[in-house]
């Protein structure tokens, strides 16, 4: 795949705020709520209507009354009390459906964004915070609510009612048009006249909003570290200083719509009172009927208060661009690693793996530059190399979280049968077959076993308590006080660093991979727990026919596996057996030289932390 390329994201990212486009390619979600769309927008001409015709009809009805002496007729008061009661009645029916749409629209959108993310994970989301991602996922989308609650059901309705009105004034008098058209032409053109200043101005809005989002969930995860770090004072002041620029944002986008709503009410009177002018001076020279005058102001007013409630609208809609183009980018992110589009079924029986030729960057220079590996099926590789040497990019390919920009990953079966490319295997298969157990696995809210049924929901009791005393788990659910019905607690807060690594071995071990990478999973472990864990997995019953890539810094671990790999400036530069590659005194004995170097320096600066020497190391 591409090099890695951000998506648009709070305030790091550049985001066009005039991205004209954004609101518009999100109306595609309604295609599957027409039946909702049309009722609502139904039941905003109806309230619509009704208002204008009650006003209308309320006003030349106190103008016959003041004119002509005339009380009104019961059947005349009858429609309009009826008139008041639909208008109540279609009120609440279009608010009623207005946010019934919104809210689905809304839901559907959140689980649009989470596959998007999903898909797209982790090439997409490397870089980026999960505050970050939560804004995008909840607060953008939250945004839209009003666009799709409000914004469209009142355009339609209003341009119809507007038209109606018009048609009804220009009957009474041409000249009243005069008044009333030009007055709703400015008021469905300012929207487009300050559309760039208010896009800009949500635009910094839901920046200042992700950014802060991203800072308080990092600051949350983090407290024990901030607090240890003594940076707990520091934090507060950037969580003040993004709330101050938040608030800034906000105060900007409301003065500015404050100001923006008087000038379209003045707007709105400026023309009414026109219309009464011209309304009078057509009634004193005999043109119009005395008691159509209030009913031509009413009218007037009438016609013009929806439109300018839409202009209101569209204006917003301007500044939820930003909100709309975030939640674009995430629902349509291109699949990280995509799907074949006629998968090949994954070989049968023990499988080997084949890494030939692979290179793979993250954008600058390659990681990994030519790298060729074989893994023969049932058999323990240990993966070594410094640390940054691509050991984790490896296991990633394997995972198939990306793709390699140049070469072949691929599943080797043991029996006769082609080998398979891991990109034209489906997901469900690549899945199946390889497991990768990385460093930090986290766990999730909910209890221990369902935790460890997380990728094997179908597992049986028993294979369940199978894995559980090979990952050495059996003492921790025990002292539990539910044993494997335990919650957890979020992020598996409840466990050790230990205890969750075994989980997490355990959660892989349970989906029975044929081909398990374990990334630095024991590294949590102390050397009698790594060494248990190691001789259980050896002991499993299906540990002959398990191909195992082991990645892994502490030399015992990397010791007992049959054969050892070397990577080096992107490509292995040694493999062989631990007694092979000692004696032969070459890469590996200059790596574990050299972290021998790395860990007795480690203890040197410990123990003079621990007496307060601040002498410079040697
Ligand atoms: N998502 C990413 N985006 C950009 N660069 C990355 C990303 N992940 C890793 N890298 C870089 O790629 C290089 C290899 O990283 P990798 O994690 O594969 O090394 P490693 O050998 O597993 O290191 P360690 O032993 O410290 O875990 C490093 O220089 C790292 O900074």
């Amino acid at each position: 795949m591409t090099p890695p390329e951000p998506m648009p994201s709070g305030g790091r990212t550049p985001l066009s705020p005039h991205d004209t486009g954004a609101l518009r390619s999100l109306l595609p979600v309604l295609g599957a709520h027409r039946v909702t769309v049309l009722r609502t927008c139904l039941a905003a001409l109806v309230d619509q209507a009704a208002l204008v015709v009650l006003v209308t009809l309320a006003a030349h009805t106190v103008g016959t009354a003041v004119i002509a002496h005339r009380a009104p007729s019961p059947g005349t008061v009858a429609v309009l009390i009826g008139l008041v009661l639909l208008r109540a009645l279609a009120t609440w029916r279009e608010m009623d459906l207005s946010h019934d749409l919104a809210y689905r629209v809304l839901a559907e959108l959140r689980v649009r964004v989470f596959d998007g993310l999903a898909r797209s994970a982790p090439a997409r989301i490397a870089g980026r915070r999960s505050g970050d991602l939560a804004a995008t996922a909840l607060g953008d989308v939250e945004a839209l609510e009003f666009f799709y609650a409000h914004a469209i059901a009142q355009l339609l309705a209003s341009g119809l009612v507007f038209a109606a009105a018009a048609t009804v004034l220009g009957f009474l008098g041409p000249w009243l048009l005069l008044a009333v058209v030009p007055a709703a032409l400015l008021l469905l053109w300012s929207p487009l006249l300050e559309a760039r200043g208010r896009a800009e101005r949500g635009a910094r809005t839901r920046a200042a909003l992700a950014e802060l989002s991203a800072e308080s969930v990092e600051s949350v995860d983090g407290l024990r570290e901030l607090l240890m770090a003594g940076a707990l004072d520091r934090t507060r002041s950037r969580l003040r200083s993004g709330g101050r620029r938040l608030a800034r944002a906000q105060r900007a986008e409301q003065s500015w719509e404050t100001g923006a709503g008087a000038a379209r009410d003045l707007l709105v009177v400026a023309a009414v009172i026109g219309a009464v002018a011209a309304a009078a001076h057509a009634a004193g020279g005999g043109r119009l009927d005395g008691a159509w005058t209030p009913a031509a102001m009413a009218l007037a007013l009438g016609a013009l208060a929806p439109v300018a409630e839409s202009a209101a609208a569209l204006g917003r809609a301007g500044s939820l661009r930003a909100a709309a183009a975030r939640v674009r980018a995430a629902v349509n992110a291109p699949a990280g690693a995509p799907s074949p589009a006629t998968p090949l079924p994954a070989p049968a029986g023990p499988l080997g793996l084949r890494l030939s030729g692979v290179r793979f960057g993250y954008g600058g220079a390659p990681v990994l530059d030519g790298l060729d590996l074989t893994v023969r099926p049932g058999e323990t590789v240990a993966l070594v190399g410094a640390s940054g040497a691509g050991k984790t990019s490896c296991a990633h390919l394997l995972a198939r979280y990306w793709d390699p920009q140049d070469g072949t990953v691929e599943l080797v079966p043991q029996a006769a049968g082609d080998p398979v490319d891991l990109r034209d295997l489906s997901e469900d298969d690549l899945r199946a077959a390889v497991c990768v157990v990385g460093q930090e696995a986290p766990l999730f809210h909910g209890t221990l076993a369902e935790n460890l049924r997380l990728g094997a929901p179908g597992a049986t009791d028993r294979e369940l308590a199978a894995v559980v005393r090979v990952c050495g788990l059996t003492p921790v659910a025990d002292a539990l006080p539910q044993g494997l019905d335990t919650p957890v607690g979020e992020r598996g807060a409840t466990l050790s660093g230990g205890q969750r690594a075994r989980v997490a071995l355990a959660r892989g071990l349970l989906g029975r991979p044929r081909i398990l990478v374990l990334d630095e999973t024991t590294a949590h472990l102390d050397h009698r727990g790594d060494a248990q864990l190691a001789r259980a997995l050896t002991a499993d019953s299906r540990a002959r026919t398990r191909t195992t890539l082991i990645i892994a810094h502490r030399p015992a671990t990397v010791r007992r596996a049959d054969r050892i790999a070397v990577l080096d400036g992107g490509r292995i530069v040694e493999e062989g057996t631990w007694d092979e590659l000692i004696r032969a005194g070459g890469a590996l004995t200059r790596l574990l030289s050299r972290q021998g170097e790395a860990r007795e320096e480690e203890t040197r600066q410990e123990a003079r932390a621990a007496t307060g020497d601040s002498a410079p190391p040697r």
